[in-house]
């Protein structure tokens, strides 16, 4: 069993950077030489992964040429991973293909239904979907369950409506339409509520696709005169899990077929859930019919994680490695500077840490800036000395001229201060252009008022609670 859970780690793992480099090579080359890999052995104590390819000729072009992109690829994805292996794939291991009908229990398939498909996950979720559609085989990742989901503020709600989705109880809507921006959970939501809804039902059917997916395959039945079959298996699942509903776009028929389905399946009793990176009404070329489907049911946003809870999915995530040591500090830095995308932020943390093992050094503060760069330029979002000094005088009921006048008294002296600290702290503006934005302050004044709000926030509590509700309202 736990061999069986390794290996769909590595199959879900493989998906990720499979995906990942498909966006940098290109479709042709993907196609080509990474999809057919397919991962295999792990060996804990030496930290070495093989990666199979069906032929001599595959691997040895495959070694040449993407060695050091796999290499580099998986140990960002997984900080155990110290060397990656290309060989030939001797034809029997088998990874497990995702097929979770009998009882939710994952099993390795009998035969070779996977065809080499190499990527095991993503030949589930995907390409091979519709193949094993009406064997209660699904194509849902092991790894994201409402177990490792971390909740916060920001999607409790539709960690809340997934739940229910997935109960043993008929929710009272369906479909259940997830919307958020990107990385930002939906796929995680629903592989966990086919997981959690197997788990109920354990002889349902469930069928996970991407909407992409289900254009593709649309048009191949259609080419293969093949739809009555596609019809009839669509129609015979229990749950239908359908992602990136956004690329639903062209070909009237599809989304016609796709309505019917819903229709159907809705007439049933089934259940459905659908995710996209915008609310319905903002698809693009989606058939007004299929829209209002769409909607009729309950919209759940998940919002960008706000810090508290990008810092624990950080501490969360770290506790599947006890062995790897990353100080609080290193934490701290990466939940307030990686916002934009949680997808992000989990790399960043692999990527620090892979780095910090394959150096042999110890995480760092220093180490963690100095190796994400590129991610944390792209995340810093401008902040003005100007809003800053508005959140700050809004905050302590104060006028903003006082940001710039000369008055000792206080309890505006306090507020000027805590402001400087934090243009320090939040843009990139030297102490004497803050001195400057600051009534002309010399820039000694700036480093005093810095050093100062840096100790009283390690010994005085409110100071410290002050200046985190601040970075909150002014990094959200
Ligand atoms: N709340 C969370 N707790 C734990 N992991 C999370 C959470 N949110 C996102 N993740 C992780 O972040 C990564 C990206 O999430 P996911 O793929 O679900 O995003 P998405 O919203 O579907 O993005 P996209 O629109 O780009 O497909 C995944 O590895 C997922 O497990």
């Amino acid at each position: 069993m736990e061999e069986d859970q390794e290996a769909l780690n590595l199959a879900a793992d493989w998906a990720d950077i499979s995906q990942g480099l498909r966006k940098d090579l290109g479709q042709q080359a993907h196609s080509q030489w990474i999809k057919p890999i397919q991962p295999g052995n792990f060996c804990n104590e030496t930290g070495t992964l093989d990666l199979y390819l069906p032929t001599e000729f595959s691997a040895n072009w495959v070694a040449d040429r993407f060695a050091d992109r796999l290499s580099l690829a998986w140990k960002i994805a997984r900080p155990d991973v110290r060397h990656v292996r290309i060989l030939v794939n001797p034809g029997r291991r088998q990874l497990p293909e995702l097929r979770l009908g009998n009882g939710g229990k994952p099993s390795r398939p009998a035969n070779d239904s996977v065809h080499g498909a190499g990527d095991p996950l993503g030949a589930a979720l995907e390409g091979n979907a519709f193949a094993s559609l009406g064997q209660g085989s699904i194509g849902i990742d092991a790894s994201q369950t409402f177990a490792t989901f971390v909740t916060g503020t920001s999607n409790v709600l539709a960690w809340n409506a997934a739940q229910r989705m997935s109960a043993v109880e008929a929710p009272q809507f369906s479909p259940l339409y997830l919307k958020a921006a990107t990385g930002q959970g939906k796929t995680h939501l629903l592989h966990a509520i086919g997981h959690a809804y197997l788990a109920h039902h354990p002889n349902a059917r469930i069928f996970y696709c991407s909407a992409e997916r289900f254009m593709v395959e649309f048009v191949q039945a259609l080419r293969q005169n093949q739809m009555i079959e596609f019809k009839s298996r669509l129609r015979g699942f229990d749950l239908l899990l359908v992602d990136d509903i956004q690329f639903i776009i062209g070909k009237a028929s599809a989304q016609e077929e796709l309505l019917y389905t819903i229709d159907a399946l809705l007439a049933e009793g089934k259940r459905l859930v659908f995710a996209a990176d915008r609310a319905p009404q903002a698809l693009d070329g989606v058939e007004p019919r299929l829209l209002s489907r769409l909607s009729m049911g309950l919209v759940a946003d998940i919002m960008p994680a706000d810090i508290e809870l990008r810092r624990s999915i950080l501490e969360n995530r770290l506790q599947r490695f006890p062995a790897i040591d990353v100080p609080a500090d290193v934490i701290e830095f990466l939940a307030r500077t990686i916002n934009r995308n949680v997808r992000e932020l989990v790399g960043g943390l692999n990527k620090v840490i892979a780095y910090a093992q394959l150096t042999s050094q110890q995480v760092s503060l220093q180490l963690a800036e100095e190796q994400l760069t590129d991610i944390l330029s792209a995340n810093r979002r401008r902040i003005t000395i100007d809003e800053i000094q508005r959140t700050v005088c809004q905050f302590y009921r104060i006028d903003r001229t006082e940001m710039s006048s000369k008055r000792r008294a206080r309890a505006v002296v306090r507020p000027r201060q805590v402001a400087m600290y934090l243009a320090k702290v939040l843009t990139p503006r030297s102490y004497p252009e803050i001195g400057r934005k600051f009534g002309g302050r010399d820039h000694s004044t700036v480093i005093h008022a810095v050093r100062l709000i840096e100790e009283l926030r390690t010994r005085d509590a409110d100071m410290d609670g002050d200046v985190r509700s601040l970075l909150r309202q002014l990094e959200s």
